[in-house]
């Protein structure tokens, strides 16, 4: 299981031998980061970041090594904005002479970039950016402007005190004309002592949601007064500004400058069952070593894990962080084939890429940090503690719903694609995720089949389930839509249902992925066996929650949705002797869940007491404030007490 959770045999060795190194490792130890200070926990970044580029280098490791070291590491840190962000940008948005000028220098990190796009007024609405490029025919430079306050760059990570350099979304002005939002490369700092070069203002944008996580990073806000950069600072691959102030556009589509989102959003559906695993497995490991009630005759309690509703809120989350890894790397290996394919200039597959990426990254964050969130409440009051790892990790995670494009944003975006798909349907036959709605006569025709329980243990019976109520969903939209005389006032006016209707279509795909998984990959019979257990169990469980929407469409009958239920049921008896099995095969090390409740050896409450005495208030019988403030209250001479 270890091996089908990885991926392959490889792929487990690299993971396991960078998490065992990290562990081994005093330099990344993370006990004690919660009790740091803003500036301490900033300067032990660095200092971990620095550490971890020296062993980088010092041992050769691979790009796949390294990424997992940093993952491993696990402090959000400027690093993460430099590969993630800069280099991509600069490799998909750049000329042949600006990759072989920029890419060694980033790759090699004498320079360290940042991704500057949103801004204190805008975010998601990036053609709304303020941020001025005007170009300056007189000196071939552009002039970089910050003409608001809105227009005041905010939130780019890494920002703040460490790039470097920054890719800047700018609106392209040249004689007065708005030429588009386009990326330009500008440096910051100097590369001497590291201060902010003239005409800059830059800072750090505050603290964030909890205290030791996100505030490793230092998320910047950046203004310009008129700074001049050199003409060949902006990304031309998708268009070009000669000397004269000629504007051009290749044949490149102009949403390659949104091609570094679509690369992140990537990664992070990659990344969302790495992060809903881990809470899976502190809650799962917990709940076998946590008794409550049931004790007879003096002996031992229940284990909170066999009761029915902690099962029935637990194991869907355990199905659905396998759901996540698979379509995760599904949605890896059809990123490398649209980027392939953008190399050779072949522009065909974007648009159901650009869908994927959106649509998978709201519905695996979002699930994920509820996930996450019902995880702290499956291991009662002491999730609550810092110790469970459980609140820094929410912390950590729940701005993935919001970065890297806002959920419900992303989602409109798959409905887009979806409207287009079917206004389509007469003369272009949908291919790849959407192929199901070229066969919408039998999907808007056939009913569900389904008599007994056993019947929907059944990937043909489940998968028709779930395209008919995605395929209603859209259709219906379509349907309505097709009454506005304005198709925009009509896109808005539905757009409740369309976002409905997306994530039907969203959900079909992390099902379908998981069958496909099931039918072609899976090394062993046993294991296989039970990822179909797991399968099940996730398909029925989305069934068994929006069974609104297959009841609405009339694909289902209240009998068949609750035989669903009824099997569902029956499912988690089977998940059951296989809880830990299951979770242990993330092989998630006890450093990296750096939880005292999913401790791998089940040792809870000795480790639990043990951690608080860490506190620093524990540090001596009468803390500091107690003789100033509580003393006096005590020592008072009042003949009653006045609320
Ligand atoms: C104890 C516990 C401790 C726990 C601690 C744990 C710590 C762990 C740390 C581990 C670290 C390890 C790290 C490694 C990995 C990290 C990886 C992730 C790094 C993440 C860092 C996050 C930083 C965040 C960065 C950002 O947020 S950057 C800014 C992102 N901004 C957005 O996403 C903006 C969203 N908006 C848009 O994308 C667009 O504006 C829009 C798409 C919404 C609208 O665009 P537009 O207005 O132009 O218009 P249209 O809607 O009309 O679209 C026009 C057509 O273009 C198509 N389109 C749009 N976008 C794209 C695209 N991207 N690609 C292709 N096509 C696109 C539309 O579909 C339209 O098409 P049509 O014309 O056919 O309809
Ligand atoms: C931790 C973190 C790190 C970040 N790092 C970076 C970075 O490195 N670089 C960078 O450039 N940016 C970064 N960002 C910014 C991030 O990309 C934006 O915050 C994000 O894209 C959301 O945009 P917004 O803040 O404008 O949200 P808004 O769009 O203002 O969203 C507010 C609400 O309005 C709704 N809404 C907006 N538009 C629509 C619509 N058309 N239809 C219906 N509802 C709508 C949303 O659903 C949401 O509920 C970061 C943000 C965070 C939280």
């Amino acid at each position: 299981m270890k091996v089908a959770w990885a991926g392959s045999r490889e792929a487990f060795q690299v993971s396991d031998r960078m998490a065992k190194l990290v562990a081994n490792d005093p330099v990344f130890e993370k006990f004690s980061k919660p009790m740091l200070g803003r500036k301490e926990l900033f300067k032990n970044t660095l200092r971990k970041a620095a550490y971890a580029w020296k062993l980088i280098n010092d041992l050769r490791l691979t790009e796949e090594e390294a990424k997992w070291l940093r993952h491993y590491i696990d402090e959000p840190n400027y690093t993460d904005l430099h590969w993630e962000m800069f280099v991509p940008a600069i490799e998909g948005q750049g000329t042949k002479e600006q990759k072989k000028k920029w890419l060694p220098l980033a790759q090699t990190m004498q320079i360290i970039g940042t991704y500057a796009q949103t801004e204190l007024g805008h975010g998601s609405n990036v053609q709304g950016l303020e941020t001025t490029a005007t170009f300056d025919r007189q000196t071939d430079e552009f002039v970089m402007h910050s003409p608001t306050l809105t227009s005041s760059k905010w939130w780019p990570g890494g920002m703040a005190k460490v790039a470097t350099h920054a890719i800047v979304y700018a609106r392209l002005i040249i004689d007065g004309l708005f030429h588009g939002v386009h990326g330009f490369i500008v440096q910051l700092r100097s590369l001497e002592d590291h201060s902010p070069l003239p005409g800059l203002t830059l800072g750090d944008i505050g603290m964030k949601f909890g205290h030791g996580t996100y505030n490793t990073m230092d998320n910047g806000v950046l203004r310009f007064d008129h700074v001049r950069i050199p003409r060949n600072q902006m990304l031309m691959r998708v268009s070009q500004v000669t000397k004269e102030g000629k504007y051009a556009q290749s044949d490149v589509p102009r949403q390659l400058l949104y091609g570094t989102m679509v690369s992140v959003r990537q990664t992070i559906v990659a990344d969302a069952s790495k992060a809903l695993s881990r809470a899976v497995c502190i809650a799962t490991r917990y709940s076998v070593v946590r008794r409550q009630f049931g004790s007879r005759n003096g002996g031992p309690e229940t284990q909170v894990i066999d009761y029915k509703t902690q099962q029935s809120r637990l194991f869907p989350l355990l199905a659905s962080a396998y759901a996540f890894r698979f379509v995760g790397e599904w949605l890896k290996s059809l990123y490398i084939d649209v980027k392939q394919r953008l190399e050779a200039n072949d522009f065909s597959t974007l648009p159901e890429t650009h869908a994927c990426t959106a649509g998978l990254k709201a519905l695996t964050t979002a699930a994920t940090a509820d996930g996450i969130e019902e995880c702290r409440k499956l291991c009662g009051g002491h999730g609550y503690l810092i110790s469970s790892g459980l609140p820094e990790l929410f912390a950590f995670y729940v701005p993935a719903c919001s970065y890297e494009g806002e959920n419900v944003v992303m989602m409109l975006q798959v409905a887009r694609f979806l409207v287009k798909t079917v206004s389509n349907l007469g003369y272009k036959q949908p291919v790849g995720t959407a192929a199901y709605l070229g066969r919408v006569t039998p999907l808007l025709q056939n009913n569900c089949a389904v008599q007994t329980a056993e019947d929907w243990l059944n990937p043909d019976a489940i998968l028709e389930a779930f395209e008919a109520r995605a395929a209603r969903m859209v259709i219906g939209c379509g349907e309505r839509l097709a009454m506005f005389e304005n198709p925009e006032e009509g896109f808005a006016e539905l757009s409740i249902d369309l976002v409905e209707a997306s994530l039907a279509h969203c959900q079909l795909i992390t099902v379908s992925v998981f069958i496909q998984k099931l039918n072609h990959e899976i090394p062993g019979n046993g294991v296989k066996r039970s990822l179909e257990v797991l399968c099940y169990v996730y398909a029925l469980f989305l069934l068994h929650k929006h069974q609104g929407d297959f009841l609405a469409t009339g694909y289902l009958t209240p009998k068949q949705a609750s035989l669903a239920n009824e099997q569902l049921r029956t499912l988690y008896s089977k998940v059951r002797p296989n809880a830990i099995a299951f979770v242990d095969s993330f092989n998630h090390m006890d450093h990296y869940l750096c939880s005292v409740l999913g401790r791998y050896d089940g040792n809870v409450y000795p480790k639990l007491y043990e951690a608080a005495w860490k506190d620093p208030l524990n540090d001596s019988d009468i803390v500091d404030g107690i003789q100033q403030y509580v003393q006096p209250i005590l020592k008072q001479k009042l003949h009653y007490a006045k609320l």
